[in-house]
């Protein structure tokens, strides 16, 4: 009742409660006006409702959002209606939110990936996508050879019809950067590509009549392990019998609920429903399951709306120092080379000197940025979160995949060694010291030895304190960075808790190279692979194609050890906003220990 005419102390009090509301969901929340504190859904007279929402317009105003209707409904007092309230993006800027799409051999996710979900979003709204860009932005993504590791770009609008349709890069539209390891690189268990699923929500995919087999457990033990939220799609209801579709679901729900999970699963079937467990999800505990049909489009629009909806998670501040990891680089005819990657914090701007490295000496050599493209389209800044290409005159063979460019404020330091806390979710007899086995560590794909850990031997199940190091280069690492740690079909899981053995980081050149970021649209690409190789390596060989050279003259290292970095803002986030009520509760038991 509050927001039906606020004091001007009430009104403050509550903008201040929208800021913090806002700034915890990452721009974004969901207000249900109508609803008491407790929960309990009261309803508000028209009259009443006109003006709560006009409150919230106001504050909306004030801190540059927009108020999205997402459902209404009567109750036995009155209206209640749920608000998204979301932050607007700049004219050249759009929302975007990421997600790994993982699932068994023909689960159906290239299927939903690249072709229904695609044209489907197309066709989504009132025609007012460009999808001729959307088209491009996935043929050249194929053409340079990106959708196996990364990118499938789709660009849409909120999918809600109370959305005022509005060009294509206006605020209103969300991209999705889909983390989708192709076929083969998820679906099978030698070659799954984990570097860039480490934080994004998962979204594991099963096939109605194949029920739950293959690697589905082990996706949904790595989504456990990394702390993760997960939401399940199950596909091909059109072809599936229905007995046999209760009985995957059935599985699938016991297997959520499983003491080793303490998920609480939800068959999500209405639009009410997407509302509640997108609202929810951030938890981690609410598993969202959509049951759909490729082919025939059912229930395609529920997973449209969850994507919708969904918190991009991660909260990115400006004035924190910038750091942008390099995930692969390019040469562009004309151009030069051409990097992309993430900008993981802080904002980038056009003619920024940052400090790019850790070269094979642990040196970082300092660049200035000359140009910056992101999707494709020339931009002044990046912020966090935001994809980018980036086109340096530097050579090509000087930089390799995870790599950062950084603030010099940061005053960076590379890593030789480091201590982790590790889970092992498998491996056939036991790890002992002087095991070798690749490190997944954001965009960081290399070989590490296990020099010594607090316990004798580890077997599946284990945890411990295990001291790596790698075996080629130094890398830039964060202490509370989370990292796989795999080899075959041996897999740990793991957080950095200590870094040792680090190395000088004095810029090698005082006057600053020019560099442009670039997008790949300008020419044809060609692909360097960096790392090792996509089903991980033997144990002991260095990465192919892992080969560095300095860039420039070279400095000696020095040994010293970084402070703890503020811990990355992934995990456990919770969407701002007001709890919804969850229609059903599944079990929650002891604690986990992986699926
Ligand atoms: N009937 C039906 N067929 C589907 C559906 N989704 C996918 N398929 C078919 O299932 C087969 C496998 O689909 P993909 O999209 O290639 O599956 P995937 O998970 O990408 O498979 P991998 O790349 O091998 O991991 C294809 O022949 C699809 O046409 C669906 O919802 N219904």
């Amino acid at each position: 009742m509050v927001l039906v005419s606020p004091t001007s102390e009430q009104y403050d009090s509550l903008l201040r409660q929208m800021w913090e509301r806002m700034d915890e969901g990452c721009g974004e929340t969901i207000y249900v006006i109508g609803q008491g504190s407790d929960g309990t859904e009261y309803g508000l007279s028209e009259a009443d409702m006109e003006a709560s929402y006009a409150t919230v317009k106001s504050m909306a105003e004030q801190i540059e959002a927009d108020v999205i209707l997402l459902r209404e409904r009567q109750e036995a007092g009155g209206r209640v209606r749920d608000y998204l309230v979301r932050k607007r993006v700049g004219d050249n800027d759009f929302l975007e939110v990421r997600v790994a799409v993982v699932g068994n051999v023909d689960a159906g996710k290239s299927t939903l990936l690249g072709g229904r979900l695609q044209q489907g979003w197309l066709r989504y709204g009132s025609g007012q996508i460009k999808s001729d860009k959307c088209c491009r932005n996935v043929q050249s993504s194929e053409f340079y050879g990106l959708v196996p590791k990364v990118c499938l770009d789709l660009h849409f609008f909120p999918g809600l019809r109370h959305v005022p349709h509005k060009p294509c890069l206006d605020g209103g539209l969300r991209d999705l950067s889909f983390t989708h390891p192709s076929s083969s690189t998820c679906a099978h268990p030698a070659a799954f590509h984990v570097s860039l699923v480490l934080t994004v929500p998962f979204c594991i995919q099963v096939g109605s009549n194949a029920g739950i087999v293959g690697m589905t457990k082990e996706h949904l033990g790595l989504a456990l392990a990394l702390n993760v939220p997960v939401f399940v799609v199950v596909t091909k209801i059109d072809m599936c019998p229905a007995n046999i579709l209760q009985e995957t679901l059935k599985l699938l729900q016991r297997l959520l609920k499983s003491p080793g999970c303490r998920k609480i699963p939800v068959l999500v079937q209405s639009k009410d429903d997407v509302i509640v467990m997108a609202s929810n999800f951030s938890s981690e505990r609410m598993c969202p399951i959509f049951q759909l049909s490729n082919v025939t489009g059912e229930n395609l629009e529920l997973l449209k709306m969850f994507l919708n909806l969904l918190s991009p998670r991660t909260s990115y501040r400006e004035e924190e120092p910038a750091e942008f990891q390099i995930d692969d680089t390019y040469s562009v005819p004309g151009v030069g080379t051409v990097v992309s990657g993430t900008t993981l914090r802080g904002l980038i701007k056009l003619n920024d000197t940052l400090l790019l490295g850790p070269d094979p000496l642990g040196n970082f050599l300092s660049i200035a940025v000359k140009s910056i493209h992101r999707k494709r389209m020339p931009v002044k800044e990046v912020r966090g979160g935001q994809t980018s290409f980036a086109l340096k005159k530097i050579k090509r063979s000087s930089i390799r995949k995870g790599m950062v460019m950084v603030s010099p404020r940061l005053n960076p330091q590379a890593s030789w060694e480091f201590e982790a806390e590790i889970l092992v979710l498998h491996h056939p007899t036991t790890i002992s010291p002087r095991y070798q086995a690749m490190v997944h560590c954001g965009s960081i794909r290399q070989t590490a030895t296990i020099l010594s850990m607090d316990k004798d031997c580890l077997r599946t199940g284990d945890k411990a304190t295990v001291h790596f190091r790698f075996i080629k280069t130094p890398e830039y690492l964060h202490i509370d960075q989370r990292l796989v740690f795999r080899e075959g079909r041996t897999k740990a899981v793991g957080t950095i808790t200590k870094l040792l053995q680090t190395t000088n980081n004095s810029p090698m050149n005082s006057k600053p190279q020019q560099i442009k970021m670039q997008s790949t649209k300008k020419g044809p690409l060609s692909r360097r692979e960096e790392g090792g190789p996509a089903g991980g390596p033997s144990v002991g060989v260095p990465p192919p194609g892992d080969t560095a050279t300095s860039l420039g003259a070279a400095q000696p290292s020095a040994a010293g050890s970084l402070q703890p970095q503020p811990k990355p803002s992934s995990g456990g986030r919770r969407r701002g906003g007001q709890r919804h009520k969850v229609k059903s509760q599944g079990a929650c038991g002891t604690p986990a220990s992986g699926c």
